[in-house]
């Protein structure tokens, strides 16, 4: 996924969930007392929906806000953007990677993360990096992404078509990890206690999307399908053809209502979002735990 301004124009159903969920999580985010937040965001893209939802939550004091992407062109786009702002930067970081990079290790109050988490298969790394990025001494993280989404069935009936079989051979590894689970409320909190997070609330929303003409769903596929750039520019418009075709197939048009004038043609997404909050325990808890099997009584934190 590398649009990055294109990416920015055309997804709103990603600034619709984040602005919403922020709204709610605002208050439940452990901020400093003394207003020093650190913050990563996981998966910043183009920057957009970092700098519009989540820079406005932080106090006026806040430390650093550092905002990361696997792409190097969704970094550089961003650091352009947004090279005004104050304590404010992007930097490369795939979260899936095996070893966090030294720089970011417990280094941050707030770990964030919105549509991104789908992309990446390897949700224990994930994981385990995103609890290493948190401060020794606790912090929290704010999680949302995709469990199910019909785009993943209309790629696997894009894949069984000849003529895109051969640029589609690895598209499982672009469906959520989720997408076919059937409990990922289970599954996720099962992730997170094994990251080691000690408070977790995992959610499972079913949304509906409206993409408002045919224009506006083709511009957001076109943002996100990370197999465009493997076909040739000549068969893109036949492609996202297709791909409202098979959408139709899935009974997912509204029919335009007959008597209106200049009616769109209106495409319906129901689709399952992750939203999930966890703590990380404070270091010095899991010390006074660690130390429960030499000491018999224990006053005071239990
Ligand atoms: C759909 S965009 C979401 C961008 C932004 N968070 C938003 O809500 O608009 C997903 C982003 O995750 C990035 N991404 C995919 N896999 C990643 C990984 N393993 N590590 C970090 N970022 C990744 C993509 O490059 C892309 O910029
Ligand atoms: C009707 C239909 C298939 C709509 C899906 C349209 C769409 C662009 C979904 C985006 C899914 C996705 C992977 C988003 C993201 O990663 O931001």
């Amino acid at each position: 996924m590398n649009l990055a301004s294109l990416y920015q124009r055309a997804n709103e159903v990603q600034r619709h969930d984040a602005k919403l969920i922020l709204s709610e999580y605002a208050s439940i985010l452990q901020w400093r007392s003394d207003g020093q937040d650190s913050l990563l965001d996981v998966g910043s893209g183009p920057g957009n929906v970092l700098m519009d939802f989540v820079h406005p939550l932080l106090p006026k004091s806040f430390e650093q806000l550092v905002g990361t992407d696997v792409s190097m062109q969704m970094v550089r786009y961003a650091n352009k953007c947004y090279e005004r702002y104050a304590r404010t930067q992007f930097q490369v970081l795939d979260i899936g990677c095996e070893e966090l990079p030294e720089q970011f290790k417990g280094r941050f109050d707030h770990v964030t993360s919105f549509y991104c988490l789908h992309w990446v298969q390897n949700l224990r790394a994930a994981l385990r990096n995103i609890y290493n990025l948190l401060r020794g001494e606790g912090g929290d993280t704010l999680l949302v992404f995709l469990a199910t989404n019909p785009i993943y069935e209309v790629y696997k009936v894009l894949q069984s078509d000849v003529k895109w079989a051969s640029y589609m051979q690895d598209v499982d590894q672009f469906i959520s990890p989720l997408h076919y689970s059937t409990d990922p409320v289970k599954q996720f909190e099962e992730l997170l206690n094994e990251a080691g997070f000690v408070y977790k609330n995992v959610e499972l929303r079913s949304e509906v999307f409206v993409y408002e003409g045919v224009q506006t769903l083709k511009d957001n596929v076109k943002a996100i399908c990370p197999f465009l750039e493997r076909i040739p520019m000549s068969q893109h418009e036949e492609f996202l053809n297709d791909f409202v075709d098979i959408v139709i197939s899935m009974n997912l048009k509204q029919d335009a209502k007959s008597n209106a004038e200049h009616s769109q043609e209106r495409f319906i997404s129901p689709y399952k979002l992750i939203v999930a909050y966890a703590r990380k325990s404070p270091d010095y808890l899991q010390h006074v735990f660690s130390d429960l099997g030499s000491v018999k009584n224990v006053k005071g934190v239990m």
